[in-house]
């Protein structure tokens, strides 16, 4: 019987020629990540257990993203441990507060490895099967037993296949594909599956449109999300390791012809448009038209979600387009990662943000998760180019978050209300 991509991927890792959904593997791990937040409690765990070394100081990227400069003396605390537990076990590749967001900077440096697994101390790994890569967010003990061993025990999730068809009007975005996704799955419609998106939408968007797709499985219960390698995916993956010197010979796995999917879905999205997930839920998705005219106090663009460039470049062109943006919206801009700054910096991107009053933070998880800065106070309504809308997500329990394409958010910070990018 064929297998899908995740069996394969889960095969290959765990020496196995044929896996099942239902079946457990230890599966070998290519790649392992923790950042700032979650790394400490693996620290900690690894040091209560009498672990001395890590498996393969080579394998493991710690990051700092989510309280990048510390914003407390606590942050302060974990960012001290974390250096102090690179430099003991000898850890390559650590990247201190001015890189970005973990889920940017991992693929950007070269290591995401397709046809591996790779698993983060963060839920929005899934991200990096857009590489075809088997990526999956575990809890900070799990990465504990993974620094410990280099192994992992999976139960082979089912596959769900999206299969997705059209082309997509203007200012309608990725985002708004996977918005409408999740409003027909629902939040916990895909839970423990392996959510793998095809078809000639996905083939034709670009590496940063297709992050934005998996990087939501999560949010629909999947255990990961995965995109087949392409041309695009092997070119990009090749560079980032050229540029980094992080050149490590890859697979690129496809799944079997006869793969067997628990379900196929058929997405046209030729009708498709700008969509808008209202709080306080993420599956409680509508086109955003219905809301149209909803009075905002912030706009966030960033995120791991849509913090690239082609997100600054859509956003910035629409607000320029129109003027600026209405003077009672704040608008917070952070670029998913230093990379990304400094292109839309050439670009004259962060300039033009600047210029029209918006308020650029350096690369980090900024205003996403309500615990840096840009938190909204009780009352408040926030519009945000990220993936969570949950009460509280942004700070005050009162407060609402509506998520959106960054075409969506730069029309809404154009009008100071909730506005669909086609009706400026
Ligand atoms: C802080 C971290 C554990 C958390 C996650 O895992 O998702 C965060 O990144 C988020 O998006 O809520
Ligand atoms: S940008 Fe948001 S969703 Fe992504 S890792 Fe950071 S806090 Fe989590």
């Amino acid at each position: 019987m064929g297998m899908t991509l995740a069996e394969k991927i889960l095969a290959k890792a765990s020496g196995k020629k044929e896996v099942s959904p239902g079946d457990i593997v230890m599966a070998k791990i290519e790649t392992a990540m923790v950042h700032d937040i979650t790394g400490p409690l693996t620290v900690n765990t690894l040091k209560k257990e009498g672990i001395k070394k890590v498996w393969d100081p080579e394998k493991i990227v710690v990051l700092f993203d989510h309280q990048v400069p510390a914003d407390s003396i606590n942050a302060a605390e974990n960012h001290i441990l974390m250096r102090k537990f690179v430099k003991e076990q000898g850890i390559k590749y650590f990247y201190d507060i001015r890189e970005g967001v973990c889920h940017q900077v991992l693929p950007e440096k070269g290591h995401v490895v397709p046809g591996t697994v790779l698993v983060g101390a963060d839920s929005h790994t899934c991200t990096h099967g857009a590489f075809g890569a088997f990526a999956t967010g575990i809890g900070s003990t799990d990465m504990a037993a993974v620094f410990a061993t280099g192994e992992l025990w999976f139960k082979v999730p089912e596959t769900l296949y999206f299969n997705i068809t059209g082309e997509l009007k203007p200012y309608v975005m990725s985002k708004d594909v996977i918005l409408h996704i999740i409003g027909e799955v629902g939040a916990d419609g895909a839970t423990y599956k392996a959510c793998q998106f095809g078809g000639e939408t996905v083939k034709n968007m670009s590496i940063a449109s297709r992050m934005t797709m998996t990087n939501m499985a999560i949010e629909m219960g999947g255990k990961t999300g995965l995109i087949e390698p392409d041309e695009k995916t092997i070119q990009y993956v090749k560079n980032a390791m050229k540029k980094h010197g992080t050149e490590k010979p890859f697979e690129v796995i496809k799944a079997d012809e006869d793969a067997e999917y628990e379900e196929v879905f058929e997405v046209e999205v030729n009708d498709l448009e700008p969509m808008i997930a209202c709080p306080h839920n993420v599956d409680n998705v509508k086109a955003v038209r219905e809301v149209a005219g909803t009075p905002i106090d912030q706009v966030f663009i960033g995120s791991c979600t849509n913090g690239r460039l082609e997100d600054l470049r859509i956003a910035i062109k629409i607000i320029e387009e129109h003027g600026g943006i209405a003077d009672d919206v704040r608008v917070i801009v952070t670029p998913a990662s230093r990379e990304v700054m400094l292109k839309a910096m050439e670009e004259g991107i962060i300039q033009k943000f600047y210029k029209y009053g918006c308020v650029v933070t350096n690369p980090s998880c900024s205003a996403c998760m309500g615990a840096l800065y840009g938190i909204l106070g009780p009352g408040e309504v926030g519009v945000a180019t990220s993936n969570r809308n949950f009460r509280g997500r942004e700070g005050s329990l009162d407060s609402e978050v509506y998520l959106v394409s960054p075409a969506t958010a730069a029309a809404c910070a154009v009008k100071g209300e909730i506005t669909d990018p086609r009706d400026l």
